[in-house]
């Protein structure tokens, strides 16, 4: 396909997306099964033109004075893509499957591509009915971490300390041009070329040989500030898929107990080939055999720690799932907050006196976040926030620098603030 076609390509997508109220990544899906003669790179570059039409939804049909999927990914190409007016009007000839020439609306709009005089919102590419969440959340600064979250994402990798470390990994992924975390010491970086793809990192035989993991460097941040340590007794309570319960393991060395569960025992299946693969030894992974079931009722009131990698809007990854982003509605955000109000009530039941719960986020709607901490704390007396600089300085270093994305009870880590995802942790201890 011609650079043309699949932009053609993209506002068929983007049709789709919009008028069916449907996920980007089944529209695209059927899209490739529906046009066969499209490679993998033509569906690579076309998801990539998608995905940055929707991280500037908002933004682009201030700029363009219209919502029309054309209109979307046009200006996209002009505000994320840095493409001038005469190079957009060069792809649109109309032939060949390339989109129909502009018109002269269109040419005047992306010749003077502006969002000057945009509501906020917009500018910030965030939807308007969370606007005064992110305000609230920000300040000041809410409509350039609302842009910092429609930009496009790094790739992260956290080295398995059972395995490597991170400059062994530097150099055994050298001809991709690593470059390391700048919080994390477990992390490195890989920036997404100029088609928003990154490396293709899980054929590197380092992967295959459990030396390394995906995973954003907030996330890895958080895990490690959680304070799990070797020997410890360890809850990961919404595990998932597994991937803080791996650098859980990894930072415990392979000693102490670590359970990993999730109220959805469907998502921890990839966990099995994950720790295989990662060479931790000490996890048990714990199913639950039925709604209501606590399959950790062994070790209520004996855990060290429960990490609580709550349920969330996901507001913090738009980087990564701007179509989120404008699929979240009120409700759902309403659901959440009742799901981490449940799990944090459970995490209480299993720590034990003097122990700990981290509660996580990957939002940074303080509803889902300080809000969530204030209405636990009010239900459980026996409760307390323990101090943020008790929580950065740790055996694993000093993290006093985060000091200053404090919130009333916790930490805020967001693209613009640390370079990561929109990370929230809380660490609570129970009194003796
Ligand atoms: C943010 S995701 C977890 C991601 C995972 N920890 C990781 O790092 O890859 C939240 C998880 O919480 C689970 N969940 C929702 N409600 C829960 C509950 N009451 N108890 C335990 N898990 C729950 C969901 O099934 C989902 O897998």
């Amino acid at each position: 396909m011609t650079p043309a076609a699949r932009i053609s390509a993209a506002i068929e997508v983007l049709d789709d997306i919009i008028q069916r109220r449907r996920p980007a990544s089944d529209a695209l899906k059927d899209w490739g099964l529906s046009r066969r003669f499209a490679g993998s790179k033509d569906r690579a570059a076309v998801a990539s033109l998608v995905y940055d039409a929707l991280r500037r939804k908002a933004s682009s049909s201030f700029a363009m004075a219209s919502e029309t999927p054309r209109a979307l990914v046009l200006g996209m190409l002009a505000g994320l893509r840095g493409m001038n007016a005469a190079e957009i009007a060069g792809l649109c000839s109309g032939e060949n499957h390339a989109p129909a020439p502009l018109d002269s609306d269109e040419l005047a709009l992306l010749t003077a591509f502006s969002t000057q005089g945009a509501p906020d919102w917009m500018r910030a590419d965030v939807p308007e009915w969370l606007w005064p969440a992110f305000e609230q959340a920000f300040g000041a600064a809410a409509v350039e971490e609302g842009q910092a979250l429609a930009a496009r994402a790094p790739i992260d990798l956290r080295a398995n300390r059972l395995k490597t470390n991170r400059d062994g990994l530097l150099a055994s992924l050298e001809h991709l041009a690593p470059e390391a975390g700048a919080w994390s010491p477990d992390a490195l970086r890989f920036q997404p070329g100029h088609d928003g793809r990154g490396p293709s990192l899980q054929t590197e035989p380092g992967f295959f040989a459990g030396e390394f993991e995906i995973q954003d460097e907030g996330s890895q941040l958080v895990t490690l500030l959680a304070g799990a340590r070797p020997g410890d007794t360890v809850v990961d309570l919404c595990a998932g898929a597994g991937g803080k319960t791996l650098a859980l393991a990894a930072l415990m060395k392979n000693s102490g107990r670590l359970f990993a569960t999730d109220l959805d025992s469907r998502r921890l299946a990839p966990l099995h080939e994950r720790l295989a693969r990662s060479g931790a030894t000490q996890v048990e992974i714990r199913i639950p055999r039925s709604r209501g079931h606590e399959p950790l009722a062994d070790i209520a009131g004996e855990v060290d720690l429960v990490l609580v990698d709550a349920p969330c809007t996901g507001s913090g990854t738009w980087r990564r799932n701007p179509d989120a982003k404008w699929r979240v509605r009120p409700g759902a955000l309403a659901e959440r907050i009742k799901d981490q109000a449940e799990v944090l009530a459970r995490a209480a039941r299993l720590v034990k006196p003097g122990g700990r719960i981290a509660y996580i986020t990957c939002s940074v709607l303080p509803d889902e976040n300080d809000e969530a901490v204030r209405a636990f704390l009010g239900r459980h007396s026996g409760f307390a926030a323990v101090e943020l600089g008790d929580v950065l300085v740790s055996q694993e270093g000093d993290f006093s620098l985060l000091g200053r994305f404090a919130t009333q009870y916790g930490l805020q880590l967001s693209p613009r603030r640390t370079g990561t995802d929109g990370f929230y942790l809380t660490c609570l201890t129970r009194s003796g």
